[in-house]
């Protein structure tokens, strides 16, 4: 059947893919550099070394939020404070521009060797009462692909717990024993009451294996991780409000009025922290949060 176009019609349908494959390209770009496939530096570099290209057309908006740690506040002062106009594209910055960008991300986000993909470690880390064994509860169900690491504690089993599914219950020696020996990826004091760690070797096993591995664990946990394997994925379960936080702790009712106040205490530094996660997901509903928890894991 001929075509009944007019030939600019044609031109319109061809540019319109054509806008519409550059914004997925854009879209691929800033995602790699969200999970650090490749640097920012690397980004720019591109970018101005091909004007044209879907890293040159990329807004300087787009390219500062993709940072990790980045969010809309943060890159708005910092295009102020470099006098970069929010409209620019990556391709279009001058000769002063480019230079006060690239001396900001080499002071502020250091380049470091780009992990080309993500570690299939994920941590997930919160204030108390976020619903952090919720979500992870919630994934162990309806991802069985996904191991969910299993922690050795000091405290005691609370009824219903049971030992080795949802923690190892050991005495503190068997602790002291378990750090001494190398067995613990990571462990902490948490809530300066009980010790909490994370077995090494399932973790290994089950990587090895190709599955990707969950650990639901508390804030000086995640610094750890970090530090052992940077290329873990650091995720940060934030409440919809501290109302609804507080809500969440009283309404279980796990915990007394002083061990509370504690609680909230720490989970005020916590939140002050999330920063330094790669990403941050907001746990208003289990089953959205949990989804968009095992996709990073994917
Ligand atoms: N999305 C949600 N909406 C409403 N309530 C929730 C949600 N997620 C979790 N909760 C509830 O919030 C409370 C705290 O959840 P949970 O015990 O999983 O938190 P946590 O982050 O593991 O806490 P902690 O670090 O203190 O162990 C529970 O009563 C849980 O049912
Ligand atoms: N650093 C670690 N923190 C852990 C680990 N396992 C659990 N946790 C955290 O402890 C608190 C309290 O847990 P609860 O079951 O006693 O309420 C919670 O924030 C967990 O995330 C671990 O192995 N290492």
């Amino acid at each position: 059947m001929a075509d009944s176009r007019t030939p600019p019609d044609v031109d319109r349908v061809a540019a319109s893919r054509r806008a519409v494959a550059a914004r997925r390209e854009r879209a691929a770009l800033k995602r790699d550099v969200t999970m650090r496939v490749i640097s920012p530096q690397e980004l720019l570099r591109r970018a101005l070394g091909a004007p044209d290209s879907a890293a040159g057309a990329m807004r300087v908006t787009e390219f500062l939020t993709a940072i990790p740690a980045i969010g809309a506040g943060k890159r708005d002062r910092i295009l102020a404070d470099l006098e970069i106009s929010p409209v620019k594209r990556l391709g279009g910055l001058g000769a002063r521009q480019r230079t006060v960008l690239r001396a900001f991300l080499d002071e502020r986000v250091p380049e470091v060797e780009p992990r080309g993909g993500r570690s299939r470690l994920v941590v997930l880390a919160g204030p108390t009462a976020v619903g952090k064994g919720t979500v992870a509860a919630h994934i162990k169900a309806h991802h069985p692909e996904i191991h969910l690491s299993v922690s050795a504690t000091t405290r005691a089993p609370r009824p219903g717990e049971v030992d080795g599914e949802h923690y190892f219950f050991v005495d503190d020696s068997e602790f002291d024993r378990m750090i001494a020996a190398g067995e613990l990826l990571e462990h902490a004091t948490v809530h300066n009451a009980y010790r909490y760690g994370t077995p090494r070797a399932p973790i290994d096993t089950a990587l090895a294996q190709g599955h990707a591995v969950l650990l639901e664990i508390d804030l000086q946990g995640a610094r750890q991780v970090r530090a052992a394997e940077p290329s873990a994925t650091l995720v940060f379960l934030l409440p919809p409000s501290w109302d609804e936080l507080v809500q969440r702790l009283v309404g279980r009712g796990t915990e007394g009025d002083a061990e509370r106040a504690r609680r909230l205490k720490t989970a005020k530094t916590e939140l002050a922290s999330q920063n330094e996660f790669d990403f941050r997901v907001v746990n208003d509903d289990v089953a959205r949060a949990a989804a968009a928890v095992a996709e990073l894991a994917e």
